[in-house]
C-alpha cells in the first residue's frame, strides 16, 4: 500500500495544501512549529479517523473556521482509493471512500495501515502504563475491527459505571443497577484482555531477535501482559473491589488499568559469536546474579526495566518494540504499512539511527526533521524532500 497524495483545507496551520508523495522516502524538513507533524497527523487521521495526539476534531480545524477537509489518495494492489474526511466544529465528522459516504470508521479497515513513530514512543517504557495501553490499543484498533468495537463498548461501560458510582452516593437505590454494568464490563473486558495477550505473544515472537541484534547480543527482551486483577478472575476482582470503587467513585480493576511489563536478561558472553556492533550503552546495569550457563554465554537475572532499567536500556527496548510492530504488521496484513517518523532520528545515537534506517528501506516512509544532516551523514537515499515553512510547502526535488 502507498499514499499517493494529500490535500488539506483549513486544517491546523494549513489554509490549502496539496502534496504528492514518492513511494519510498519522503522528508518534510523545517524549523519548529511550522506544520510538519500536522501533515503526519492528517495522514494518520485518514487511515484511522483519529489524531495520533488524541486531539479532538474541533481543535484540528483551523482557528476561526468551522470546517476542515482532508483528501488522501492511497493505492492498494494497484487500485486507487480516495478517502475524504470532513471535520466539523459542532457535529461528527463525515467520511467518504471514493466519494461514497461511510457510516462507520471501521469501513476504512484494510485500505491503509499506518505505523506512527514519535519521540514520545521512545519514552513508552519510562512513562506510565497509559502510554503502553495506548500503544496496544492504537495498533489493535487498526488490525482488528472486532477489537475496535469491543474497546469502544468497554470504554462506554466504564464511563457509565463510573458515573453510576458517583450517583449512588446520592441515590442509594441505584445500587441495584451496578450488577448489570458489571456483567457487561466482564464480558467486554475479558475479550479485550484475551486479544491484547494474543497480540503481545505475537510481538514476543519478533521482539526477542530484534532486541538481541539491536543490543549487539547483550540482552534478551520479553514482554508480558499484567492484569490489574492479578490472578483473580475479572468478575471476582470487581466484587472484591466494589466497596473501594464506591468509596473512590471509580472502577479500579479491568483492562483500562492493565499494563505491559518489559523484562530484560543480560547475556554475559564469554565468546559471543555474531557481529555485535556495540549498540548497548548499559552493559553494567544488571547484576550478574542467579546466573546459569547456556552454551557460550551466561544469562543474568531478568529485571523489570520499567523500574530498574537505565534510560538507554529503556529507549533501546522502545525502539525494538516499534521495529517489531512494523514487522508484525507486515506479517499480519501481508503488505507493507506506511511509516510516519516524527522527528525520531534526532533522538537516537548514530548506531540506532543506522539500525532504524536500515530496517525501513523497503517501506514508504514520511519523515519529519529540522535538518537533513542525519540523512546525508548516513548516505540514506531520499526520494523526495519538502521544505515546510509556516503552513506552506516547497517541493525541493
Ligand atoms: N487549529 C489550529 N489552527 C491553526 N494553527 C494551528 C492549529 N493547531 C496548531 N496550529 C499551529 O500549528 C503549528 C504547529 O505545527 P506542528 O505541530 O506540525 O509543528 P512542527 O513543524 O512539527 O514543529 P516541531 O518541529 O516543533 O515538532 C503551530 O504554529 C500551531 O500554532
Amino acid at each position: 500500500m502507498l499514499i499517493r497524495s494529500l490535500k488539506l483545507k483549513n486544517y491546523r496551520n494549513y489554509d490549502l495544501l496539496s502534496i504528492d508523495f514518492d513511494s519510498h522516502t519522503n522528508i518534510l524538513y523545517g524549523d519548529n512549529a511550522q506544520g510538519k507533524t500536522n501533515i503526519l497527523e492528517a495522514l494518520y487521521l485518514s487511515g484511522t479517523t483519529k489524531s495520533h495526539r488524541g486531539t479532538k476534531d474541533r481543535d484540528l480545524i483551523q482557528f476561526e473556521h468551522d470546517e476542515s477537509h482532508i483528501e488522501t489518495v492511497v493505492e492498494k494492489n494497484g487500485v486507487h482509493f480516495q478517502i475524504d474526511l470532513h471535520l466539523k466544529k459542532n457535529s461528527p465528522k463525515g467520511i467518504a471512500i471514493d466519494k461514497v459516504p461511510i457510516k462507520r470508521a471501521s469501513e476504512l479497515f484494510g485500505i491503509i495501515h499506518f505505523v506512527f513513530f514519535s519521540p514520545e514512543d521512545l519514552n513508552i517504557i519510562k512513562d506510565g502504563p497509559s502510554g503502553r495501553r495506548r500503544f496496544v490499543d492504537l495498533e489493535l484498533s487498526q488490525l482488528d475491527k472486532v477489537y475496535l468495537s469491543n474497546l469502544s463498548n468497554y470504554n462506554r461501560i466504564i464511563n457509565q459505571r463510573n458515573s453510576l458510582l458517583k450517583n449512588i452516593y446520592y441515590q442509594k437505590n441505584l445500587m441495584e443497577t451496578l450488577d448489570v454494568w458489571d456483567i457487561q464490563l466482564v464480558e467486554y473486558g475479558n475479550k479485550i484482555i484475551e486479544r491484547r495477550k494474543e497480540f503481545i505473544d505475537q510481538v514476543n515472537e519478533i521482539i526477542s531477535e530484534v532486541h538481541f541484534r539491536l543490543t549487539g547480543g547483550k540482552e534478551n527482551l520479553v514482554i508480558s501482559y499484567e492484569q490489574s486483577n492479578g490472578n483473580m478472575t475479572l468478575e471476582a476482582a470487581l466484587k472484591k473491589n466494589r466497596e473501594r470503587d464506591l468509596r473512590v467513585k471509580s472502577t479500579s480493576v479491568g483492562p483500562h488499568r492493565d499494563d505491559l511489563c518489559f523484562s530484560v536478561t543480560t547475556c554475559f558472553a564469554d565468546n559471543l559469536n555474531g557481529d555485535p556492533e556495540d549498540l548497548g550503552d548499559n552493559s553494567d546495569q544488571n547484576q550478574k546474579s542467579d546466573s546459569s550457563v547456556d552454551g557460550s554465554y551466561t544469562v543474568g537475572k531478568a529485571i523489570d526495566i520499567r523500574r530498574f532499567g537505565s534510560q538507554g536500556q529503556q529507549r533501546t527496548a522502545a525502539l525494538s518494540l516499534k521495529l517489531s510492530e512494523i514487522e508484525l504488521v507486515k506479517e499480519l496484513i501481508h503488505d507493507t504499512p506506511i511509516l510516519l517518523l516524527d522527528d525520531v532520528l534526532s533522538e537516537l545515537d548514530k548506531n540506532r539511527q543506522n539500525y532504524l534506517l536500515d530496517s525501513i528501506h523497503d517501506i514508504q516512509t514520511v519523515i519529519t526533521c529540522t535538518g537533513l544532516d542525519e540523512f546525508v551523514n548516513h548516505r540514506f537515499s531520499i526520494n523526495k524532500v519538502f521544505h515546510v515553512k509556516n503552513g506552506t510547502i516547497e517541493d525541493c526535488q
